[in-house]
């Protein structure tokens, strides 16, 4: 901290780029913005710098992942099985190594990786006041104005979005702030949402011992957004493993009578009940909220610039703010609603700086298929992995996006239990994987893939589909053996076998 405040002038009020919000997208935009160009750039952070991923998302809910999914295996392998036995996790070390992986939620080595690459940092809530000019409130509460030369780049994400249901707001539920930084355990827990943050969540807990773990998604399966068959596998593990599955029903309300703000991941007061729509009442000790997110743009000053206020920022393929004009205001991350993932936020980032830095220096956007300065991978083409047991690795479109889309779709699926890559890495592998053609291009738009040890598979499809590879040249990229990556030979074989038989 001495050395932010050394390096930052608190009567500077001018650079070129102004990153509002310091998660590593933000970070990376300053960095593209200014590595090469000459341009100096200021980030106002008005919490920890590195943001939601690295202290209450991410990075957290990774580690307290790994220890579960390791268990899982070791229980299911002769040689490692006999060690672990009935063994479960040591919940204390693994709460310490989750405290050190967001290094105590202290943000020093990401203001001096700032600091060390040029980057000044300013502490503070930021709200736009006009054309290339921000507020920023410090937080003893005095206000400094900050102007930008050539730019401003909004990063400031998303919360946790509370559903209007009766009574749970009041009963202060757990958010994903809540899960991800637990440090009491609570024996009985309800997750409202049957999405990726509630199934992750819902793995680690149950894994760290709560007993009776129950989720509660609307709609009628979890994983809603992916292939059907990958919420069915997490569906059918989370019965395995004791955890209660309701779908196709909603939170109706929920009632506290005790409660307490004790801090996050602290039980936050009494018995909470929980009422369904269908009229199933669960008593538990603690509710987590993970119906998705809000984007955090309210009291931006959006409408200082003639935005609304309150929804995402629709941002063009450049990253520019649709509706501001001259080419002075980008948004990346979460706000934009584009992909609410990180590594997503960051690729914007990494775009808008270096449309930044080209639009400062006057230089031409390259402009190729796979120019630099243009946002191609948000269409279409998002990777994800989703670190439930078994982990799912996902990209592009499912077979009915594809479907909605027009596209002349092709798919092949294949098990992915049936191949001496996964054979060899546990007992009872469960998986599958499915691929989705576009028929006319002959070209990949889909994978997924479910199981043990895919997470890593999932760029191998990425690099097909942003690549646009025929699938003619994937005949001749030879998966090595024995590994996971053979279910692409596999899945090209069942392909061609389907354009046989018709
Ligand atoms: C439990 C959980 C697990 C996740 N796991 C993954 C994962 O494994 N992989 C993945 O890719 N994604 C994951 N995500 C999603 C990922 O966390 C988000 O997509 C990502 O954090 C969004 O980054 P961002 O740059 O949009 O902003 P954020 O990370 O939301 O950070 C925004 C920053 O802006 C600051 N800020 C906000 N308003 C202001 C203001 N007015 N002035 C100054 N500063 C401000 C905030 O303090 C914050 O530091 C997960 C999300 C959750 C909830
Ligand atoms: N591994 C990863 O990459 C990772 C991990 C966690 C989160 N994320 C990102 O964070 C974002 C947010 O995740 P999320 O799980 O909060 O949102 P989500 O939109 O994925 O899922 C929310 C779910 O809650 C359900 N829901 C909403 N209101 C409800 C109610 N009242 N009762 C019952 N169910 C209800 C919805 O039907 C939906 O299925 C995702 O878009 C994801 O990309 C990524």
């Amino acid at each position: 901290m001495a050395a932010e405040q050394a390096a930052v002038d608190p009567a500077r009020s001018e650079w070129d780029v102004i990153v509002v919000g310091g998660a590593a997208a933000g970070e990376n935009a300053a960095q593209y913005a200014t590595q090469f160009s000459g341009l100096d750039a200021v980030i106002v952070e008005k919490e920890l710098v590195g943001g939601e991923c690295s202290y209450w998302a991410c990075m957290p809910s990774k580690a307290l992942l790994r220890p579960v999914e390791l268990l899982s295996q070791a229980r299911d392998l002769p040689g490692t099985k006999e060690i672990v036995g009935r063994h479960e996790l040591d919940v204390a070390a693994v709460l310490a190594r989750r405290d050190a992986v967001v290094k105590n939620l202290d943000d020093s080595s990401q203001v001096d990786w700032a600091l060390g690459v040029g980057i000044d940092i300013v502490r503070g809530t930021a709200r736009l006041a006009g054309v290339k000019t921000i507020v920023v409130t410090a937080p003893d509460g005095s206000e400094r104005t900050l102007t930008a030369r050539q730019a401003i780049v909004l990063d400031t994400g998303s919360s946790a979005a509370v559903p209007p249901v009766t009574g749970l707001a009041e009963a202060m539920p757990w958010t994903s702030r809540d899960v991800t930084n637990i440090h009491e355990i609570p024996r009985r827990v309800v997750l409202i949402g049957g999405g990726v943050v509630a199934c992750e969540s819902a793995t680690w807990l149950r894994g760290l011992g709560v007993e009776h773990v129950t989720l509660v998604e609307g709609g009628p399966r979890l994983l809603g957004k992916l292939e059907p068959f990958a919420g069915e596998i997490v569906r059918q593990g989370f019965v395995d493993a004791g955890v209660a599955v309701h779908l196709g029903v909603h939170v109706e309300s929920v009632s506290r009578d005790d409660v307490r703000d004790t801090g996050y991941g602290h039980v936050h007061g009494g018995e909470v009940s929980v009422t369904l729509a269908d009229g199933t009442v669960i008593q538990a000790d603690e509710v987590v909220v993970a119906a998705g997110r809000s984007p955090n743009s309210s009291g931006l000053g959006l409408e200082s610039v003639g935005l609304s206020e309150g929804g995402y920022v629709e941002v063009d393929d450049h990253l520019g703010v649709v509706g501001v004009d001259g080419d002075w205001l980008y948004a990346i991350g979460d706000l934009t609603g584009r992909a609410l993932l990180t590594h997503m936020g960051k690729y914007q980032a990494r775009i808008a700086g270096e449309v930044i830095s080209a639009r400062a220096a006057g230089t031409p956007f390259d402009s190729g298929r796979f120019g630099r300065h243009t946002d191609v991978a948000d269409h279409r083409k998002v990777p994800q992995v989703t670190f439930t047991d078994p982990e799912i690795g996902s990209v592009g479109l499912t077979e009915a996006e594809a479907r909605e889309a027009g596209l002349d779709v092709e798919t092949a699926e294949y098990d992915l239990a049936a191949l001496a890559g996964t054979y060899v890495l546990r007992d009872n592998y469960v998986g599958r994987a499915k691929i989705v053609v576009d028929r006319s291009k002959d070209t990949l738009v889909g994978a997924t893939f479910v199981g043990t040890g895919v997470a890593e598979l999932n760029h191998s499809a990425t690099m097909a589909v942003v690549g646009e590879l025929p699938i003619s040249a994937l005949w001749h990229v030879v998966p090595s053996y024995p590994t996971v990556s053979e279910i692409w030979l596999r899945l090209l074989e069942t392909l061609n076998n389907q354009r046989h038989q018709r």
